[in-house]
């Protein structure tokens, strides 16, 4: 039967994540979200988290989709095709999530509240507001780093973002129609830099709402130096209104 409540579909992009996704599956059915999806985009992972996605959309108590693709190609590229998935088959909510536990899963209910009930095109889930924090042991390498990230972003583009790099989301569908998805390029944290600043200078509204973020516990990150460099100068080519390549 179908639903009347807006479908919410929860796109997750996995690589090497196979110890983590049956946790986080698990978690997102138990949030008591009504008419709640799960798209997984894998890249190929070569831990087999493909097969285990697979294994969850045949038995997860949620409907879990998994999306396919052949080879590792930046969490942005993963989202880009995720997304654009999701609007195709119909949603009106889209949450952006890692795999890796570090979001929790209980605060969708609200960030899926806030979109309901307020002027918001975006709600992110803010590690930098009031009553937002991160959880255990942060080296001061990562602390600066994500600091010098939001400073860095907020002082070229004006954003007025707390947690500018945040990767964990709740959309309108709308809102990702507006700012044209499939256009978006950059790959890394940039990416997340990107689909904000288009929502801006649309003129919509991000509205942030506190979230605990929690260290991985399995796995491992997959930040690299290209990552890095593509955030340092995404701002400027954002800026400036130019691609550099
Ligand atoms: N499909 C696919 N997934 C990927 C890829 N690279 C990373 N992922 C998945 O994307 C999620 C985040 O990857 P991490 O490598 O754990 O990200 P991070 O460096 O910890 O960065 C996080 O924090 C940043 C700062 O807040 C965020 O900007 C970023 O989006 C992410 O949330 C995980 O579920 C991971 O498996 C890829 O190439 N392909």
């Amino acid at each position: 039967m179908e639903s009347n409540s807006p479908k919410v579909t929860v796109v997750v992009p996995t690589y090497n994540e196979r110890e983590n996704l049956p946790k986080l599956v698990d978690l997102l059915a138990g949030i008591g979200v009504e008419n709640l999806h799960v798209l997984i985009v894998d890249d190929n992972s070569p831990d087999g988290t493909g097969d285990v996605a697979d294994e969850l959309a045949a038995s997860a108590p949620i409907p879990v989709d998994v999306l396919h693709r052949t080879e590792k190609d930046g969490l942005g590229r993963a989202y880009v095709a995720g997304i654009l998935r999701a609007l195709d088959r119909g949603a009106d909510v889209v949450v952006q999530m890692d795999a890796d536990l570090s979001h929790p899963a209980s605060v969708i209910p609200r960030m899926v509240e806030t979109l309901a009930t307020t002027d918001a095109a975006v709600v992110i889930g803010s590690r930098y507001v009031p009553g937002g924090a991160v959880a255990g042991e942060w080296g001061w390498h990562r602390k600066a780093l994500s600091a010098w990230a939001n400073f860095y972003v907020n002082a070229i583009l004006r954003l007025r973002v707390k947690d500018a790099t945040a990767g964990f989301k709740a959309w309108h569908a709308a809102t990702l129609r507006k700012i044209d998805v499939a256009s978006i390029r950059s790959n890394g944290y940039a990416f997340q830099v990107e689909m904000n600043h288009r929502t801006v200078k649309n003129g919509m509204r991000i509205v942030e709402v506190p979230i605990k973020f929690e260290e991985r516990a399995e796995g491992a990150s997959k930040m690299s130096l290209a990552v890095q460099l593509e955030s340092a100068l995404m701002p400027w080519k954002l800026l400036f209104g130019r691609r550099l390549g």
